[in-house]
């Protein structure tokens, strides 16, 4: 893929800040042109002393890393890298955190699903699989997700930081290995819980308190497909089922237990989607929303018109059940 002598129009620059960005429009090589490009309006080029070329082949063993599974694929990576970068714009993330902190968000969003096998923690465990044997049952992909990404850098033509100070880099390593862990929906309740508590006396020159609000914005990012135009988000829930779906169909087939919400005899669309709304992403974005009130009219008003699209797609299956019983 060459991305050299390649421009960016200022119109598809500012588009790139919105949360209504339509990825669907771009091929991977143009979404790789557009993270390049994130980097260089973040100003990272001249801060980091990241050199354009070693940036480029970065991002090119980024785009290998992944896998072409139905739904953490790259253009997964960079749809949760696109909404970091529009709540960086929208939150106005640099003047409340600082320069490395907005780094390590984009980048470990960029990261933060390397090789992922298309196959969640719970397989993993049930199946004894090497990660889960490798990392003791212990967030299996999200450990493996990370060590992928410090892998990459270890390649001196694509290490983007190799003109940091090394103070700088371990306090980089640090940050990108809290955010990628951060990630496991198996941890959502305690740092949900950790970030609400924190909320009255916020102190943005605290470490666990920023720590804790790069984590949230890991975790919005990572699952706010919904907060997006519906004909953006509803394809992303058909690659997400789908991949569910084949691992339901495997674990059957191998004897593993099977999550109700992965079942295809059992998951329909809208009904999983209504209480992943209501449970799960409304709760999580009214927290946000009560440190930035910016979320309530970027994130939370899309997100509850999907809820009324979605209940109203249940509301019409169950109309036609009811006839069919008439
Ligand atoms: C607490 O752990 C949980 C909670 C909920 C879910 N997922 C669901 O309830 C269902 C399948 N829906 C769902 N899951 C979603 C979405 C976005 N990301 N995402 C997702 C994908 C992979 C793993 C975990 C999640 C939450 C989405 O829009 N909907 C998965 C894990």
């Amino acid at each position: 893929i060459k991305m050299t002598h390649v421009q960016v129009t200022d119109e598809v620059r500012q588009y790139l800040r919105k949360p209504t960005f339509d990825n669907w429009q771009w091929d991977d090589s143009e979404m790789l042109i557009l993270l390049r490009q994130m980097y260089i309006d973040l100003g990272f080029i001249a801060k980091f002393n990241i050199e354009i070329s070693v940036l480029e082949q970065w991002l090119f063993e980024i785009y290998r890393g992944y896998n072409q599974v139905p739904f953490h694929n790259f253009k997964h990576c960079f749809m949760v890298t696109q909404m970091m970068y529009g709540l960086t714009w929208l939150l106005d993330l640099p003047t409340i955190l600082d320069d490395i902190d907005v780094l390590i968000l984009i980048t470990s969003a960029i990261c933060h699903d390397l090789d992922h096998p298309g196959y969640n923690n719970a397989y993993q465990i049930n199946a004894r699989t090497e990660l889960a044997m490798r990392y003791n049952d212990i967030s299996p992909l999200e450990n493996h997700h990370c060590s992928k990404a410090f892998e990459i850098l270890e390649k001196n033509h694509a290490n983007i930081f190799r003109n940091l100070p090394l103070e700088t880099f371990k306090k980089v390593r640090e940050g990108m290995i809290k955010c990628v862990l951060a990630t496991d929906m198996a941890k959502h309740s305690d740092i949900l819980n950790s970030f609400k508590a924190i909320i009255p006396n916020k102190d943005f020159t605290n470490k666990e308190h920023k720590s804790l609000v790069m984590m949230i914005l890991m975790k919005v990012s990572d699952i706010s497909n919904e907060a997006r135009p519906m004909e953006v988000a509803e394809p992303w829930i058909d690659c997400l089922l789908q991949e569910f779906f084949n691992q339901s169909d495997v674990e059957k087939l191998e004897g593993l237990p099977v999550a109700p919400f992965m079942d295809r005899d059992k998951v329909t669309k809208p009904s999983s989607q209504i209480g992943f709304i209501r449970f799960v992403l409304l709760p999580l974005f009214a927290a946000l929303a009560e440190m930035f009130p910016a979320i309530e009219e970027h994130l939370i008003r899309p997100v509850n018109w999907a809820l009324d699209y979605y209940t109203k797609m249940a509301d019409a299956i169950d109309g036609q059940k009811m006839e069919r019983k008439e």
